[in-house]
């Protein structure tokens, strides 16, 4: 059976999460009565101050951790026991790869990532985000070096795309067109973006989704108009910067001192120096 003019964003994957609640190996809350209901073909912008729970909700929808039965749903499917096709998560072990380090040139690279199967879309990332064929990664500056790593972690086509903050590298022309390639891989193929950051820079106009969180819970989450129209009015850069400052402060007089209070940098400590999260269990 043939689909006539299928429209990409209602193919795409949903993300639900019902009542997730998720406790690390120390047995301290990680995340705490979670809900989220974000659409098919969506890109939610997933803020929050340092510690919040956001890479650990990313690892969980990616499928790394195990979360409760029932608790996630991905396009259908328990992404832990089912097993997603499709999922990109870019964190930092990912960003950590070391042979990005080492002296190999661009072209071999790519390829090892696909980049001769899908050259369409390997070249179009090249340049997209700029990148000279002819580095070698072990001379490139960080911010070259992360074009290319963005580059490799982009070209196989992704249902769901998990990003944890990884452009802090980039100058503003690439990080502004990365988020434009973005954007337009949701308006012409069936996909959905989750993508945790703190760099709000011309953002405006990017999410169609809002997720704030705060110690492990989300406290609000919906399309970006409502939210906006809701708090700040039509929304620009500064006022989306106004609204995130705002919310950020907020968390801060909620929570107050730190004192022990889920610390932050348990992070990546216990997992051999290689970036990433302890042995977590479910609750
Ligand atoms: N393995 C672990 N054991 C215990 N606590 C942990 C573990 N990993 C993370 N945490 C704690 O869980 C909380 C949430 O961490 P998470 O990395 O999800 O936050 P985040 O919102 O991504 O923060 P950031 O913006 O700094 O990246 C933090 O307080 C952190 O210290």
């Amino acid at each position: 059976m043939t689909v006539e003019n299928p429209n990409p964003t209602e193919l795409a994957p949903a993300i639900k999460v019902h009542n997730l609640n998720y406790a690390f190996q120390d047995g301290s809350a990680g995340l705490v009565n979670l809900n989220l209901d974000l659409p098919p073909g969506s890109r939610t912008l997933l803020i929050g101050a340092n510690g919040a729970g956001k890479t650990t909700l990313l690892r969980l929808l990616s499928g790394k951790r195990l979360a409760p039965h029932g608790s996630i749903n991905i396009g259908g499917v328990d992404p832990f026991s089912t097993g997603l096709e499709g999922v990109t998560y870019l964190g930092l072990e990912w960003v950590l790869n070391p042979v990005v380090r080492t002296d190999i040139d661009v072209p071999s690279l790519l390829a090892s990532v696909g980049g001769n199967y899908y050259t369409e879309r390997r070249d179009q990332l090249m340049e997209i985000l700029d990148i000279d064929p002819t580095w070698r990664l072990h001379t490139v500056s960080d911010g070259e070096r992360r074009r290319v790593q963005l580059a490799m972690g982009l070209i196989r086509p992704w249902r769901i795309l998990l990003l944890d903050e990884i452009t802090v590298d980039l100058d503003l022309l690439s990080r502004s067109n990365f988020l434009q390639f973005l954007k337009n891989e949701t308006e012409i193929r069936p996909c959905t973006i989750v993508y945790a950051t703190h760099i709000l820079d011309n953002l405006a106009q990017w999410p169609t989704h809002l997720v704030h969180m705060s110690l492990g819970k989300v406290k609000e989450f919906g399309p970006i108009e409502k939210i906006k129209l809701d708090e700040v009015g039509p929304t620009d850069n500064s006022q989306l910067g106004q609204l995130v400052l705002r919310w950020l402060k907020e968390d801060l007089a909620e929570r107050g001192p730190r004192r022990g209070l889920r610390s932050e940098g348990k992070t990546y400590e216990s997992f051999d120096g290689k970036g990433g999260y302890g042995n977590e269990k479910t609750v």
